[in-house]
């Protein structure tokens, strides 16, 4: 099959550079091994019409990328604008800072045809289409638009909300039900997929049968498709790590005092006021933990065009300034924050260094990083992981401490839970952690994802030749296959 994988933003396969979010991150090893095409964004831009609108082709493992510059007049309006002020804090229940404009829909709606139109290329026969993520929730109708009836599949990174707060983005009805060209949508969680439903029906009043939504489009098949990592690569990157300079200087700095580590994008959806809030608690309400617990906070600047990322990194900034002005001594700073990232292979170490991991996002799609942590522990002497309750990895990382990241006193108690956690529990913990993590990979989430998506082209096979039989015919056969497999 040919597998076309669409995203906004792609990663190049430079081991000693960070990546730029968990997409990225996600999606790399699995061009590598399933010899897929991935087609994304240059991050540049270009004036007028393109004859050849592909920047780059190159290989990458089995698989190539071959990104492309996006239209210089829409950019700013698709991306920073109805992708990342509109959508963005929609699908986070973020209301209060979405911000409508008609121009950045308009804008919106032209990438993503525009997407369409080059994506063309590549097609073959036996082609399939795995679009991701909330920048392209129209590309699907787009290509349906241009003819196209070869399997098209999404996948939303983000989580999605409830239906009162999707009534807040500008043409939610036309989005989507653009979004019900695509034969197959998954999601990181069983709640997001139950909130797609529920505004399907409640607002565009269409029927849900099974988890699949019918539409005069079709039927568009509802699903849940945890995103995983590849976590013995991360138990290889750890074990390896401690002769990086960063992070033996890191070890050499810390002097018996434990260390708890944050890695986050600087986004508002991943809770860092309150984070930083907790250890300015843990340490007024229980001065013992002065000197012994101290906080590196790599955040990486992220989406910093847009207004309210901008506030937020000036937010923090005061805030670990605050903090470390008050409980900090001559010879110790409470927060190391970094705003700047760093490799996987030197985050391994990181992660294995720091005796807690804090993960508290206020909403959260997936979290890699929560993984990550756990699988870079050593298996010996395991570190404990703080999760936020509102992060999609929380499903399968219940044997975490679990926390409500709006719950400063409670964040703070839980930190001071984990620095005191015997060695016995936190085997216990990392045992079950790890052992749903190594039982659900990356290249298994895109493998169940893209199986799924061939079961749509064989039910699509079956239902075509029916087309010419009178329409209460077509409508019983297709209801009995309706919700089987077929394989
Ligand atoms: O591309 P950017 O605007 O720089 O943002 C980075 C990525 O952020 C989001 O990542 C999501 O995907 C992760 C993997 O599934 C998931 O763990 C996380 O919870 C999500 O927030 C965004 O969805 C991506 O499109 C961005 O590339
Ligand atoms: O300095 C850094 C910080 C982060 N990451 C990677 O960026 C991803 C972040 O993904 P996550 O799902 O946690 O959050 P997102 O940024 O996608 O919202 C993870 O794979 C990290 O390993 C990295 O390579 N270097």
């Amino acid at each position: 099959m040919n597998l076309i994988v669409v995203s906004n933003r792609v990663a190049r396969g430079k081991p000693n550079e960070p990546m730029t979010g968990g997409l990225a991150a996600a999606l790399l090893p699995v061009v590598e091994h399933s010899g897929a095409i991935w087609v994304g964004s240059s991050g540049r831009v270009r004036d007028g019409h393109q004859k050849e609108p592909f920047a780059e082709i190159e290989a990458l493992g089995a698989g190539a990328i071959a990104t492309l510059d996006l239209p210089a007049a829409h950019y700013g309006g698709y991306y920073e604008g109805f992708a990342n002020s509109a959508l963005w804090p929609a699908l986070h229940s973020r209301s209060d800072l979405i911000r409508v404009s008609r121009d950045d829909y308009v804008s919106y709606r032209e990438v993503n045809a525009f997407m369409a139109r080059a994506l063309m290329r590549f097609r073959k026969d036996k082609t399939a289409f795995w679009v991701q993520d909330y920048h392209f929730l129209a590309l699907g109708a787009e290509l349906r638009d241009l003819g196209v009836d070869d399997p098209i599949g999404f996948f939303l990174h983000t989580p999605w909300p409830v239906a009162a707060v999707m009534q807040g983005v500008p043409n939610h009805r036309e989005l989507v039900t653009a979004m019900l060209a695509y034969d197959l949508l998954g999601f990181q969680t069983e709640e997001d997929c139950r909130n797609f439903l529920g505004y399907v029906a409640s607002e565009l009043g269409l029927a849900v049968e099974d988890g699949v939504a019918i539409s005069q489009n079709g039927r568009t098949r509802c699903e849940v498709f945890p995103i995983g990592i590849d976590a013995e690569k991360f138990a290889q990157y750890a074990a390896k790590s401690a002769s990086h300079p960063d992070v033996s200087r890191l070890r050499r700095s810390l002097n018996g005092e434990r260390l708890a580590i944050g890695v986050d994008r600087l986004d508002y959806s991943k809770g860092l006021v309150n984070r930083i809030s907790a250890f300015d608690r843990l340490w007024t309400e229980q001065p013992q933990f002065s000197r012994s617990i101290s906080l590196l906070q790599i955040a990486t600047p992220s989406r910093g065009g847009i207004e309210a990322y901008g506030n937020l990194q000036n937010d923090v900034a005061r805030l670990v300034s605050d903090v470390n002005g008050r409980h900090g001594e001559v010879d110790w700073t409470p927060i190391r924050y970094l705003n700047k990232g760093f490799s996987q292979a030197v985050l391994a170490g990181l992660y294995r260094t720091a005796q807690i991991g804090v993960v508290t996002p206020l909403h959260d799609g997936m979290n890699l990083v929560a993984k990550e942590y756990v699988a870079a522990q050593n298996p010996a002497d395991p570190g404990v992981l703080v999760l936020s309750k509102f992060a999609g990895a929380a499903n399968e990382l219940d044997a975490a401490l679990l926390v409500n990241p709006h719950d400063i006193d409670g964040m703070a108690r839980t930190i001071a839970v984990a620095a005191a956690m015997p060695l016995t529990e936190r085997r216990m913990r990392w045992d079950a952690m790890m052992k749903k993590l190594r039982g659900h990979t990356i290249q298994q989430w895109a493998a169940d994802f893209v199986a799924e998506l061939e079961t749509c082209r064989t039910e699509k096979a079956a239902v075509a030749p029916l087309a010419t039989q009178p329409p209460q015919a077509l409508r019983w056969l297709k209801s009995a296959i309706s919700g089987v497999r077929l394989i």
